[in-house]
Parts: structure tokens; sequence; C-alpha cells
């Protein structure tokens, strides 16, 4: 059960809700024995003709009997789901508070759909987990003792039978169903992941699937992946649909056998006729309460394995104790030594021991050619991912223990990829802070040359807006931000050289005493630069001011000669 401890916790939070549920399921339960087997005597006495009176008392119980379990029912049904209601929204906030800080790491690992199929999927199934697997086995187990001691009362060996009864139907059917469930459902489940992965990458390469005449196939994969899953829900189906059947062979199995002793019980004398339709009334309905337990294995499995995947996203990765803030009132001081980093289920180190000191206030530029391990290094800087060996301290601080939360909120980072919400430029350019003035924003969009209406509308991912228009958004998102370290990662690439010059003239302005991290794709301009550090294959090849790498005449001197002469051309 350790897979659900999380979810057992988030249940045993709702104790108010659980109890009511028990109380008012047991109130039920015990009221459909007792208005059955009422019913069963009533039948008996009635054939005797007695007094009208005895007649009436009975038909009051009946009565009774009969409001109290409908009461019941419906209180059960009512905490229940109240419960399960509230446990789902705690289930959600719990997973999202443990997801949020792992975000920008788990993007990267898992694909689209499948993250979406564990976050939606995974957590509607464990709906069932208090509902059809946490309390019913409970009420059945109190009703159930209920009855049997009720029954006692008339006849041990009748008592005897429901017992064994309760055995077979709430315990060995469903365990023998449970065992066999856990072959079946980790093939649905991969289905059900495979389907909504397909569906995903259908959607969002649909465009670029068709450009290149790839729809076909991929929709063959998509029709295969859906009838996987078909196939693979038509067996889970059967399986419980299977257990269904042997728990009511099983329930009316014990009424046969309930009828049949009580018949030699009363035609031995060990037992007053009156009470023998009371009895087999009871069986017959005492059982109904372990229907539930048919489809309990399924269920439980169910809850098990999304409990399981849904936290493994979050639980896989020691991430330190990451106790401490970054102090936003200092430009950061950033020292990497011996750093090597290689992403998950990879062979190649993306980065190997590299080291480099950045120090508060400097301005330092990381060029180099593609897939050299530039943008892996920024993530560092980010804590998107910690480094696999080596030491990346920040302000004299182990990032491992610096919260990332405050490494994001104080600093201006640009990525190569940003997003741009659906609504108007000022609601995207807010994203900076909410206070900001309309003459801050205009006069931000003005550096980086931009002549928005504050009130244009902007698409889904910016669709609206060129390249070079998004990027410079994201720039003034940063400029807007004005905090004391900047992580630009090709910030400028589409944008043209003139309007990229205006941009750094007023980065280097507004970044004066903080300390600055800029890739660059362009080796111009970067004369201003404290230093630059230029990699290849993951390792610093050499770093240096533009003076000194240019008279050094190495690996940044050769790539400014491949340049000139590009551009000479
Ligand atoms: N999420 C990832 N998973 C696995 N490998 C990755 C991932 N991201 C990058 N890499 C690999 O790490 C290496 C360094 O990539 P990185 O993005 O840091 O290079 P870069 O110098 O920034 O390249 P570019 O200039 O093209 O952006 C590359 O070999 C790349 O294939």
């Amino acid at each position: 059960m350790k897979e659900l401890k999380e979810v057992i916790r988030l249940v045993v939070l709702e104790k108010r809700d659980i109890v009511l549920s028990i109380v008012f399921g047991f109130l039920a339960g015990m009221s459909a024995v007792g208005l059955f087997g009422a019913s069963g005597y009533l039948i008996s006495r009635a054939a005797l003709i007695p007094p009208l009176y005895a007649l009436t008392v009975l038909i009051a119980f009946l009565k009774l009997f009969g409001f109290a379990r409908a009461l019941g029912r419906y209180a059960e049904r009512y905490f229940s789901h109240r419960a399960t209601f509230t446990i789902l929204s705690n289930l959600r906030l719990a997973f999202y508070k443990k997801l949020e800080p792992h975000a920008p790491r788990i993007f990267q690992k898992y694909r689209s759909g499948d993250l979406l199929s564990r976050i939606v999927g995974d957590v509607e199934s464990l709906q069932n987990f208090f509902l059809r697997v946490y309390y019913p086995p409970v009420v059945l187990v109190i009703i159930f003792l209920g009855t049997i001691v009720f029954t006692s009362i008339f006849s041990i060996s009748v008592a005897i039978v429901l017992l064994l009864g309760l055995v077979v139907t709430g315990l060995l059917i469903p365990a023998w169903y449970t065992v066999k469930q856990r072959k079946l459902a980790s093939r649905l489940r991969h289905a059900r992941g495979e389907l909504s992965t397909e569906a995903a990458e259908w959607l969002y390469g649909f465009r670029d699937l068709k450009i290149y005449q790839q729809l076909d196939d991929r929709k063959e994969k998509l029709q295969q992946s859906s009838d996987d899953y078909i196939r693979e829900d038509e067996r889970d189906s059967r399986q419980v649909l299977s257990s269904h059947s042997w728990n009511t062979f099983a329930t009316l199995l014990v009424s046969w056998i309930v009828t049949g002793l009580g018949a030699i019980l009363v035609a031995e004398g060990d037992l007053n006729g009156l009470f023998l339709a009371m009895l087999v009334m009871i069986s017959l309905t005492v059982f109904e309460n372990a229907a539930p337990m048919a489809v309990l294995p399924s269920h439980l499995d169910d809850s098990k394995r999304a409990s399981e995947r849904l936290f493994s996203i979050v639980e896989e990765e020691d991430r330190g104790s990451a106790t401490y803030n970054l102090d936003g009132e200092l430009a950061p001081d950033i020292q990497v030594s011996n750093v090597s980093y290689r992403f998950p289920d990879e062979e190649r180190e993306a980065l190997t021991g590299v080291t480099v000191s950045i120090p508060a206030g400097s301005k330092t530029a990381i060029v180099g050619a593609s897939g050299s391990g530039k943008s892996t290094l920024l993530q560092l800087f980010m804590k998107f991912q910690l480094p696999s060996s080596g030491e990346l301290m920040v302000n004299g601080m182990d990032m491992k223990n610096l919260s990332e939360e405050s490494i994001w909120a104080n600093s201006n980072v640009v990525l190569q990829e940003n997003h741009y919400f659906y609504g108007t430029i000022r609601e995207n350019l807010q994203l900076a802070g909410e206070d900001l003035s309309d003459e801050e924003v205009e006069l931000v969009l003005n550096e980086v040359g931009l002549e928005f209406d504050l009130d244009q509308p902007v698409f889904e991912k910016g669709e609206n807006l060129s390249g070079g228009e998004r990027q410079r958004l994201s720039i003034a998102r940063a400029f807007l931000k004005g905090k004391r370290l900047w992580l630009l990662d090709e910030p400028t690439s589409s944008v043209d050289a003139l309007t990229e010059r205006m941009i750094f003239d007023h980065l280097y302005e507004r970044a004066s005493q903080d300390t600055v991290v800029l890739i660059s794709h362009r080796l111009s301009g970067l004369e201003k630069m404290d230093q630059i550090i230029v990699m290849a294959e993951g390792k610093v090849a050499e770093a240096g001011s533009y003076d000194e790498l240019m008279q050094k005449q190495g690996y940044f001197y050769e790539m400014k000669q491949i340049e000139k002469n590009i551009f000479s051309t």
C-alpha cells in the first residue's frame, strides 16, 4: 500500500465525512436487512392469522425500516461523495504544489500527452479510491457482523453460513481478482498513455505532418493506439463482469444453503418455522452489500497504479533541501567549478568539467557552436537541473540549497522559446508585475522598438506576432521585471541588427550594476562584455575579454574571421 501513502494521507484528512459515510452506510444496510427480514416474518406471521395489533406493529416497523433505509442511503451517498470531491481537490492541489517547482525539468522529460494523461486521467482514477475501495469493506464488515449477531439468536448454523458467505464474497473472490487484475491493468494504463501521447502529437504536429505528407502514417499509429486501448479496456471490463458474476453466484448459493439448512432445522424442530422466511430474506438482502466488493480489485489496482504514476513524476529526484532564498537586493555572483551534466537517459554528457566565474555585476557572453552546451549551462543557473557532478555556487551558497522559486522570482529571463498568452499586449507584459503603469509599459515597448497599442490582441502562443516581435515582447517583459540577474538565451536571434543594437544599448543601461549572462549567436557587439566564454562540445574552449580573445587568436578569433567572411561575401 506504500504507493497509496500520499492518497491515504489526504483521505484521512476528511475524518468527519468518512465517519458519517460509514455510520449512514451502516444505517442503510441494517435498515434494508431489517426491512426484508421483517417482511419475511410478517408474511409467515400473517399466514397464522394473528391479532390485528400484532400485524399493525409489524407494518409500522416495515415503514420505519423503509424510511430509515432511504434516508441512510441518501446521507451515505451525500457524505461519501462530498468527501470524494474534497479529497480530489486536495489531491490536485497537493500534486500541483509538488509539480510546480519541478515544472521546467518535467516538461523536458515527459511528452505533453503522457503528462496530461497522468494529471487528468490518474487524478480522475483516484476518485474511486475512497468511494469504491476505502470505506465499502468497512461498511460491509460491520453490517455483516450486526446481521450475524442477530441471526445467531435464531440459529447458530445459519449465522455460520452467513459468516462463510462473507469470507467468500468479501475476501476470497476479491483477493483472487486482485491478483488477476494486477497483470491486466498495467497494460490498460500503458495503452491509455500511448493513446493520449499519440493524440497530442497528432494535434500539435498537425501542420508539419500535413506539410511533410506524413498525416496518413500518423493517423495509422493513432488508430492503432486507439484499437489497443479499446481492446485492453474490453479485457478489463470482462474481468470486472466475471468478478461480478462469481460474487452474485456465491451470494445466491448462500441463500440456497440458508433455505435448505433452514428447512432441515425446522423439520428437526431446531428452528421455529415462523422465522425461516425471515432468515432467507435476510441472507438475500445482506449480500447486496457485498456487491461493491466485485469492483474493488479493479479500483484498488487502478488507484495504486494511478498514485504511483502520478507521484513518481515529482518524487524521483533529490533536489536538495532548498531552504535558502536568493537575495534579490544583490547582483548575484556565480561560480561554476568542474561541473558536468548529463540529461536523463542520455549517454553523452551535455556539459563536461565546466569551470567559469561570473562575478557580481559582471557582463558575460556565452558563445559557441550549436549544441555546444550553452543553453544547458544557463538552465543550471536557473536550477532547471542540478549538475550531475561538480559545484555550482551562487553568492557563496550551493545551488542545491537555494529555492528555485527565489531564483526565478529574482531573475529576468528570456529563453529561446517563450510563452505568449491569449489576451492583450498589456496582459502579456503584466506578467512582469501586475501594478505596472501604462507609461512604464509604453516606455519599455519603445526601448525594444515595438509600437503596439496596449489593448492590441495577442492570439494563443502569440500566433499573430512575428518571430522578432515575440522576442522583443519577451525582452520587454524582462526589462519590466527589473531584477538583478539577467539570463538571456539568444534573445535577439530573430531581430534585425539595427534594432538589436538599440535593444542592447538599453539593456546595458538598465543592467549597468546587475549580473548579466547572455548567450549570443552573433559575435559582433560583444566588445562591451566583461568576459566571453567560448563553449565547444560541452566544454569551455576559452574565456576572456573581447580584446584578450582576439589577441590570443584562438577559437573565438577563428569564429570571428568566419563570421566576417560570411558577411563580406
Ligand atoms: N532535453 C534534453 N534532453 C536530452 N538532451 C538534450 C536536451 N536538451 C539538450 N540536449 C543535448 O545537450 C547538448 C547541448 O545542448 P544545448 O541546448 O545546451 O546546446 P546549445 O549550445 O545551447 O545549442 P543551440 O545554440 O543550438 O541552442 C546537445 O547535444 C543536445 O542534444
